[in-house]
């Protein structure tokens, strides 16, 4: 048996990034950058006021509080005042993110003042550069703002937009075709005896659009080596990977492995990685597309999938961040395992204590065809070969889904109504 991140590096080794493309900042909600981005011009792209108020200058409070001032203009967001000049003894009325008029040394919040008619009273002294936002000041000319590889994420996207970016380049989404194996699966309304549910297929759908893909569901076929043949030619003539499952085992009928590694001018390779479950796995490429053979059984199916094929969707999306965050967590419960030298992926529950800290319970059923256990857990338990472990011991969880309990902490907050 292979050590788990022996298997991880090969596989990686094999995959490349995808080519990049220019898109439409649109388009590339999700995707990856493949080249750095450069402020060209500054964002605010002017100086202007972070409040409703008035627009004063220094002069008028040489001596303290000063006099009613005569409000002279109104500037509202999108209006242009530079035709406008603000002297000592008056206030210019101005609106949240409007440019400031020439002059303007501070703004007074609405609130601060009294407005009487054509006059406005400051009820308190401003202090110099109060409330303005400066040119630049979220990001300047000559900035690198974003390296290559940056996800465009909807405050990315913003940002880019801010910047009159209308066109990126982005490394290409893959495109990963799934097809299920096996003589045993039927979409008959009424199951025949000793077939069952194609349940591979659809979840593995998801998964590939979840890691960032676009999926191809390429339907199911028989333990036929033609129909196989036909299945994964077509596959790779389409596709940029393809994820099979079943068929890897070493039973009678296992015509996956033997098909795959014909297509590959037998340069697929056959793990037996040390970890349970999902022991069996094979990787090749064929036709340069990477194929993932994964364990027909369910629960090893997507945990062979956490393993080998998220990290690689990753890689070929251009990010460098490839695995999920790996937390530790305290244990609810024991866990004894005679030594069989793996480890052990248990599916468990990751829940807040609500200190800070993380616990986790690991799921009753553990057996590789018991889909609901997966289901329900949202944490890869990585338990040593033959752990013997207490409740309160700590372990290293793969964090797969929103932890549980995830109420909304706060500080305590004083308020006044
Ligand atoms: N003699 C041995 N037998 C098995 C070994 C072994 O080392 N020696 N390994 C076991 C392990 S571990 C796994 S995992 C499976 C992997 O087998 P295959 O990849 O060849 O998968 P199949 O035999 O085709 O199917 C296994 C199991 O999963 C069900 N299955 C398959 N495809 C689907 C699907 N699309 N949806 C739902 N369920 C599916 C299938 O009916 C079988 O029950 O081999 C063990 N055997
Ligand atoms: O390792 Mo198999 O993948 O347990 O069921």
């Amino acid at each position: 048996m292979k050590p788990l991140q022996e298997v991880i590096d090969h596989t990686l080794a094999n995959i490349e990034r995808m080519p990049e493309l220019s898109t439409t900042l649109g388009e590339a909600s999700g995707l990856f950058l493949a080249h750095p981005i450069v402020v060209e011009n500054p964002v605010p792209p002017f100086d202007n006021t972070a409040v409703d108020g008035f627009a004063v200058c220094m002069e008028t409070f040489a001596t303290g509080i000063a006099e009613d001032l005569n409000v002279v203009a109104t500037v509202a967001a999108g209006d242009d005042p530079s035709h406008l000049r603000l002297r000592s003894g008056e206030a210019i009325r101005i609106m949240t993110g409007a440019p400031l008029p020439p002059g303007t040394d501070a703004v007074v919040m609405i609130e601060d003042t009294l407005l009487q008619g054509e006059k406005v009273k400051v009820l308190r002294l401003p202090t110099l550069g109060a409330n303005i936002r400066r040119r630049g000041s979220d990001v300047d000319a000559g900035e690198h703002i974003f390296e290559t590889g940056t996800r465009i994420t909807p405050a990315v996207k913003g940002v880019l937009a801010s910047l009159s970016v209308t066109h990126v380049a982005v490394f290409r989404r893959p495109i990963v075709g799934v097809i299920s194996t096996g003589d045993e699966l039927s979409d008959d309304p009424i199951l025949a005896p000793g077939k069952i549910r194609d349940s591979n297929r659809p979840s593995l759908y998801d998964a590939v659009a979840a890691a960032g893909a676009t999926a191809v569901d390429l339907g199911s076929v028989g333990d036929d080596p033609d129909q196989l043949r036909a299945a994964f030619t077509h596959a790779v003539a389409s596709c940029d990977a393809l994820v099979t499952s079943g068929g890897v085992s070493v039973g009678d009928f296992d015509y996956t492995k033997a098909v795959l590694d014909e297509l590959s001018d037998n340069q697929f390779t056959w793990f037996q990685v040390a970890i349970k479950p999902a022991k069996p796995y094979a990787f090749g490429r064929i036709a340069g597309v990477p194929v993932f053979g994964l364990p027909g059984n369910p629960v090893s199916a997507l945990v062979s999938f956490e393993l080998f094929v998220r990290p690689s969707i990753r890689k070929m999306l251009g990010t460098p961040r490839l695995f999920r965050p790996t937390m530790r967590a305290t244990l609810t419960v024991a866990i004894n395992h005679q030594p069989d030298g793996k480890l052990h992926l248990l599916r468990g529950v990751v829940e807040t204590d609500g200190h800070g800290g993380l616990i986790v319970t690991p799921q009753g059923h553990q057996g590789s065809h018991v889909l609901t256990g997966m289901a329900q857990a949202n944490g890869l338990m990585l338990v040593p070969d033959g752990a013997h472990l207490k409740p309160g011991d700590a372990t290293d969880v793969i964090i797969v889904e929103e932890l549980g309990n995830p109420t909304l902490t706060l500080p305590h907050t004083k308020t006044d109504g």
